[in-house]
């Protein structure tokens, strides 16, 4: 399980996030819904331990892990894929991987971690030997989940992974990260379009301004019309280049 407890994440003056509490739970996907500059990247940022809380406490399997550098939670299971398509675009897909692989200190066998990629996505297979950066942007977001799952982290926090991408890539990846979650993991996944990320989330917080104002069971959220007045509010005021 993660918890987030009264988390505050500041820029100088700028309070990205304020008093944030968050549960997300083992076999669940938690979607972190937001306009653009709600807070969702800077509380992900605060979970993965790249940028420090002002205040508050983030726990995993109820450790407090607010104090820790960034590469312990790595060891302790906790993969982190930003937001934009952070890939070595001059390096293969394969050359990706194995870099992926080596990252974090390796453990089991790498060729079975490949294999296991390779049967999911086979377009990655496929183009293995190509350089990363004349993949689709869908076979990016694949490469993408793929790094950040080679070592089957048990939290795993995903920022906009549909962001840009169409609609049948989406419901892959999407496909994906059900299953992934399924198999007892915790995953967090940050989404702008409250419609998108109640197709695939069990629960969802959403943000505003940095604080949660509603949250609850894709259930509950469906039926208060979040999903439409986020919709919304999104096109009227966001732009998603
Ligand atoms: N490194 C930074 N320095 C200063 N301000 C920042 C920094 N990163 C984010 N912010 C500000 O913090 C607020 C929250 O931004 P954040 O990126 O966390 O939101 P977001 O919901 O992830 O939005 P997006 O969808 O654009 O990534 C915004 O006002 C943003 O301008």
């Amino acid at each position: 399980m993660l918890e987030v407890r009264g988390l505050d994440v500041a820029y100088g003056a700028i309070k990205a996030v304020r008093g944030v509490d968050l549960t997300a739970t083992s076999g669940q996907i938690t979607a972190l819904i937001g306009a653009n500059g709600a807070g969702k990247s800077s509380l992900m940022r605060a979970v993965s331990g790249i940028t420090p809380p002002a205040r508050g406490a983030i726990l995993l399997d109820g450790e407090d892990i607010t104090r820790m550098p960034a590469h312990e939670r790595a060891r302790r299971g906790l993969a982190h894929a930003m937001e934009g398509r952070r890939i070595f675009h001059q390096h293969t897909v394969e050359e990706n991987l194995v870099t992926a692989w080596h990252f974090r200190r390796p453990d089991g066998s790498f060729k079975d971690a490949l294999d296991q990629v390779y049967d999911r996505f086979s377009i990655l297979r496929e183009r293995r030997r190509a350089k990363a950066g004349t993949l689709s942007g869908g076979q990016q977001q694949t490469l993408i989940l793929s790094m950040a799952t080679l070592h089957s982290p048990r939290f795993l926090l995903l920022d906009e992974p549909s962001l840009g991408l169409a609609p049948v890539i989406v419901s892959q990846i999407f496909d994906f990260i059900r299953d992934y979650a399924r198999a007892d993991r915790v995953v967090l996944l940050s989404e702008q379009l409250a419609t998108l990320a109640l197709r695939v989330a069990d629960q969802g917080y959403v943000l505003k301004h940095g604080e949660v104002v509603t949250r609850g069971s894709r259930a509950e959220l469906s039926s208060r019309g979040i999903a439409d007045s986020l919709s919304s509010a999104y096109l009227g005021t966001a732009s998603r280049s």
